[in-house]
């Protein structure tokens, strides 16, 4: 069994959204590395939280069951969150179904979601030992449909123009170019974490000690990196500087930035070109830069700033990263 769905850019190239069917009725949710639960807008919310998303309504799908006494509640890296109840429905993301796959339907959301109007909800891709249900946590949807895969893989292209891809099952080589190259993960986090003690600057490479690790996370929009790392990279940027304001470092747009790669594990570096770092516009001539600092945390975030460059292969069965140029 294989599947495959687009992954299409969406508020302004924060996320990317892909098209999943439960119960016979379509969302377009985001796919989170870096997180554990599949949860979607109910009919249980108000209408003015529901406002233009697609909402899950239970009582139109044939398939649904309800998990008596089982809920869900969730805080997102930034402060966002939701909580509901929990049922299980058929699941089809782009051919690959899982006939019981827990749902989590949301009864309250926090005003980021409801503002975000085009996602109607994610599907955790993490490892199910991050999953939120109570009383008993529940599998992730490629926990559940694994072992019936063509190979226990998934991959993820990501691109803003449009073409970028989420697939099941396979790994489609047309769609990378050079060596796929994969490194061990520690799937102890509960997160797809690995090493990462080396980074370059305009083709200058810098060895670091006590670097922290890093995660693959879809689900986070820039590349938030430790702080010596953010600082080094930005110090060759000579307008740039931290604009508490925006909450992160900016520079003119018409700077000639240098190319940035960080290492995945030992043996790939991720290079980002000078030409992809920015993020966003802040107004007419500054910019704000995908590349940001993770405030200290002991993990990197490897979000899709750095993810939307690559070919990225999420290995289940051997817990391994993949990765190759596009
Ligand atoms: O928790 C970590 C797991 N992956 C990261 C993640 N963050 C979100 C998110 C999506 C949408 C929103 C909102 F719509 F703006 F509310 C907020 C957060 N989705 O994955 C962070």
């Amino acid at each position: 069994e294989t599947g495959e769905v687009a992954a299409t850019p969406a508020d302004n190239g924060a996320e990317y959204l892909s098209p999943v069917t439960i119960g016979g009725q379509k969302l377009n949710l985001n796919f989170d590395t870096g997180s554990s639960d599949l949860w979607v807008f109910s009919t249980a919310l108000t209408s003015a939280e529901i406002g233009q998303h697609s909402a899950f309504n239970p009582s139109k799908s044939s398939t649904y069951k309800e998990l008596d006494g089982y809920s869900f509640s969730l805080s997102y890296g930034d402060g966002s969150g939701a909580a509901g109840v929990v049922g299980t429905d058929t699941v089809d993301i782009g051919g690959a179904t899982v006939t019981r796959q827990a749902i989590e339907l949301a009864t309250s959301v926090s005003s980021a979601f409801v503002s975000d109007a085009d996602s109607d909800g994610l599907v955790g891709l993490a490892f199910s030992t991050l999953n939120s249900v109570s009383p008993t946590p529940q599998k992730t949807f490629f926990d559940n449909i694994m072992s019936e895969l063509a190979q226990p893989v998934f991959t993820a292209s990501l691109d803003l123009d449009g073409s970028g891809t989420y697939e099941f099952g396979t790994i489609d080589s047309s769609k990378f170019t050079g060596d796929l190259e994969f490194t061990p993960v520690n799937a102890a986090s509960g997160f797809w974490q690995f090493d990462s003690s080396c980074y370059s600057i305009g083709g200058k490479t810098y060895n670091r000690t006590n670097a922290t690790p890093a995660i693959a996370d879809t689900g986070t929009s820039l590349l938030l990196l430790d702080p010596e790392v953010v600082q080094a990279y930005y110090s060759q940027v000579p307008s740039a500087n931290y604009d508490s304001t925006v909450g992160g470092y900016t520079y003119d747009c018409s700077e000639n930035l240098p190319d940035f790669a960080v290492a995945v594990g030992d043996n790939y570096m991720a290079n980002i070109p000078g030409s992809g770092i920015t993020f966003s516009p802040v107004d007419s001539k500054t910019c704000f830069g995908g590349i940001q600092s993770n405030s200290g945390s002991d993990v990197q975030i490897f979000g899709d700033a750095l993810l939307k460059h690559h070919f990225v292969v999420f290995h289940g069965e051997s817990n391994l990263l993949g990765m190759a140029a596009k």
